[in-house]
């Protein structure tokens, strides 16, 4: 702290419940806390790890620089004997993409989703040690949503036992894959299986990429980075690669075989694990991308909660101190909301962690009933968290004013290595399509006896939720948790079940289901609300121990629901779930929860316990020492190394001197 000042600690003294006891329950619990804060200062405090000229240096030196931190980092792990939940803590806050994700998060989960024990192996300890390192070749310069649309051929050739790779245009170049560009050694590359002349849809294929004696291509591959992306420093940091292949060949057994095998005379074997688990690698991410929203939102709305207390603008009486941002109710209606997502976004993903961890454990025992669960959910809430955590991080910068465009505010940066999580593992459009085929299946298959399940199940009582009628009287009527749910479920069951009926009207389905995919994606979105307000409802229900730490999160959850609801008013008033004087309750419900959160704002945003090393920002920092930290930084822009500046001689001094000869 700046001289020991704390300019936020009055803030801090208003709050009305134990800040500890919350970072508890924010990590998840003692043990992931314990190791979060000792990870999160470990980083803070090695110089190594600094990442203050990120924004500034040009793209070849920012890449040299963040392969220096991942090998050091590689480094700190081993020395350290970190164990693999340490190692993640440590790469979360680095805070830098690099290639080591694709080959941790992607490469790595690929062979063992994929591989036969055989495969895994052979490829698992070479990976583990990074004695090769891998990145995740799917999308294509053409095309990237149609999975079964890719170009790419892996050709049996039965005479020398191999298959051959190979790009036959322009557009079936490997085109975006994470730590391809300079990085990767070997890739799971996914292309179309070819055996006798047949087709056999798209498999992945672990292929070696470059020489592991002096890292040059292989012959037969053309491999380089695709260029720069949006912002300074940001997704810059990763090689996102092109990589095309001229007939190269690899032997039969680098074909990941766990779905389907290719024998020693090219026949295609089906094994009893359903073709889907290709796509498994990206359930996977997905569910991680979920868990990260809360991460990347929580920290923009910690550095916008603690500016807007700093922040005075209007309002001094008799010469008095002027108002502080966050009491003008705009402000808080803008915030605060945010802030409820962000531990809205922490409790889903938690669940969603569960889910896929039973999923996981399912499919090792050949159960695959909750793999359409698993993708329903991953899918729908990777769209829905991901997109409001954008708009979210935008929203932030906008309440923090002018100051929140530089980009010492950290979240010009923060924007835009975020926002491509909408597009990456799936279009957040094209995932909630996919859901609503799941949520139209669901609603066809009501009357046949087939109870749904998971988080469909609600869908299970619609002759009772098509004739709910909310019976809300007062505003404190919208706290009780079972009424909510109850309107929450109603809105999501009108709305499948009305596309469902408009779809019925189409001869072709495939038809409908494409000129009504707008209304199918908003009956999504209300699918998946509710999926985040009944988990959040859930939580609740937990002993949650610590002076005033449930009370706290009953009122978030007040916030995200009710703001949910006035937000999509539109949906629930057309659907009939709740009257115009509810939806008003609602709102003046809302109004008198955010003067709740008011006095704990500052708190609630220290318990995401994030170092000001991790915020890289100086209108978040911990201490709330604004003003000067400003001032100091601009100076160490590069433009102010000379009080003249580069180019005045060149273009400044002769307009002016023309100016001064045009008046005389
Ligand atoms: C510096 C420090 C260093 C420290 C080192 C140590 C570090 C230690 C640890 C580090 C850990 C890091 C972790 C980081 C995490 C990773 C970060 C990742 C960053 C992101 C990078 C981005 C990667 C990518 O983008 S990869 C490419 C993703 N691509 C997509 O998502 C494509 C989207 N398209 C599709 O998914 C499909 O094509 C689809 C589904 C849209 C359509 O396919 P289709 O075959 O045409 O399908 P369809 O006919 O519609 O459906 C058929 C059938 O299948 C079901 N289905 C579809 N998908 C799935 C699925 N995924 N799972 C299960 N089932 C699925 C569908 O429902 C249909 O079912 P039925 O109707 O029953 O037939
Ligand atoms: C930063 C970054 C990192 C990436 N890393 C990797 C990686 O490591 N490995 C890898 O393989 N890939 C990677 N990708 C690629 C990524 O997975 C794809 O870009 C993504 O899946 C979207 O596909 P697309 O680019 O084909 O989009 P498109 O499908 O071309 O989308 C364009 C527009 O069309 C719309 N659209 C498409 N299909 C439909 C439809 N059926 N109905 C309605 N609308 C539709 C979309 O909503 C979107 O608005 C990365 C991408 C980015 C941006």
């Amino acid at each position: 702290m700046e001289g020991g000042v704390d300019y936020l600690a009055d803030e801090r003294k208003k709050a009305e419940f134990d800040v500890q006891q919350m970072k508890i329950v924010w990590a998840g619990s003692h043990h992931t806390f314990e190791i979060s804060d000792r990870i999160s200062k470990l980083v803070a405090n090695d110089p190594a790890f600094s990442k203050d000229e990120r924004t500034m240096l040009p793209r070849k030196e920012l890449f040299k620089n963040t392969l220096r931190k991942a090998s050091y980092a590689w480094k700190r792990i081993n020395d350290l004997h970190l164990s693999e939940e340490e190692a993640s803590q440590l790469r979360f806050y680095v805070d830098e993409p690099a290639f080591t994700d694709l080959h941790w998060g992607m490469f790595i989960p690929a062979i063992k989703g994929q591989g036969t024990d055989e495969q895994q192996k052979k490829w698992l300890p070479l990976a583990y040690k990074m004695q090769i390192i891998g990145c995740y070749a799917q999308t294509e310069l053409g095309h990237g949503s149609n999975v079964q649309g890719l170009e790419t051929t892996a050709t049996f050739d039965p005479q020398t036992d191999e298959f051959v790779i190979h790009s036959p245009t322009l557009t079936s170049s490997k085109w975006w894959p994470g730590g391809l560009g300079k990085v990767s050694t070997h890739g799971v590359v996914y292309a179309r299986l070819i055996t006798d002349g047949q087709e056999h849809g798209i498999h992945g294929f672990i292929v070696q990429l470059r020489r592991l004696e002096d890292h040059r291509p292989l012959p037969g591959i053309i491999i380089g980075d695709i260029g720069m992306k949006f912002g300074n420093g940001a997704y810059n940091t990763m090689d996102n690669g092109v990589l095309r292949f001229d007939h190269v060949r690899i032997p039969r057994d680098q074909m990941l075989m766990r779905v389907s095998q290719v024998t020693r005379d090219g026949k295609v074997v089906q094994s009893d694990v359903p073709r889907q688990l290709v796509y498994g690698t990206m359930v996977y991410v997905r569910q991680t991308i979920v868990q990260d929203a809360s991460c990347a939102l929580s920290r923009a709305v910690c550095i916008a909660t603690r500016y807007s207390a700093v922040r005075r603008q209007f309002g001094s009486h008799n010469g008095g101190p002027e108002t502080q941002v966050i009491d003008y109710k705009t402000q808080q209606s803008r915030l605060f909301p945010l802030l409820a997502s962000a531990y809205a976004f922490r409790f889903v993903g938690e669940w969603l962690k569960w889910l896929y961890t039973d999923v996981t454990q399912r499919l090792q025992a050949n159960d695959f009933s909750t793999l359409p669960e698993a993708h329903a959910c991953t899918a729908g809430l990777k769209s829905l968290t991901t997109s409001v955590t954008a708009d979210g991080i935008e929203e932030c910068r906008k309440l923090c004013g002018g100051h929140g465009y530089l980009c010492t505010s950290g979240l010009p940066e923060l924007f835009a290595v975020y926002v491509p999580a909408c597009t990456y593992e799936g279009d957040n459009i094209v995932l909630m399509l996919q859901v609503a085929r799941i949520l139209m299946k669901t609603v066809s298959q009501l009357g046949s006896g087939k109870l749904p399940v998971g988080t469909m199940a609600y869908m299970g009582r619609i002759e009772h939720l098509l004739q709910y009628r909310c019976n809300v009287q007062k505003a404190e009527d919208w706290l009780n948790p079972a009424i909510v749910l109850e309107a929450f479920e109603a809105r999501a069951a009108r709305m499948s079940v009305s596309c469902a009926k408009k779809l019925s009207k189409f001869a072709n389905p495939e038809e409908g289901f494409a000129e009504l995919s707008a209304d199918l994606v908003e009956a999504v979105v209300a699918h998946c609300q509710l999926i985040v307000v009944s988990k959040f409802i859930e939580k609740l229900q937990q002993d949650i121990p610590g002076k005033g730490v449930k009370q706290q999160l009953k009122v978030l959850c007040g916030v995200y629901y009710l703001f949910l609801l006035h937000k999509h008013q539109g949906d629930f008033l057309a659907t009939s779930c709740v009257t115009p004087k509810q939806a008003s309750l609602a709102n003046d419900q809302l109004r008198v929860l955010y003067s709740q959160v008011r006095p704990n704002a500052i708190a609630l945003v220290d318990a995401f316990n994030y170092t000001d090393h991790f915020l890289g920002s100086i209108l978040g920092r911990y201490d709330g020492n604004v003003y000067p930290k400003l001032y100091e930084a601009a100076w160490k822009d590069p433009l102010n190394d000379s009080v003249v500046p580069d180019g005045y001689h060149q273009y400044i001094r002769p307009l002016l001197k023309q100016q001064r000869s045009a008046k005389l």
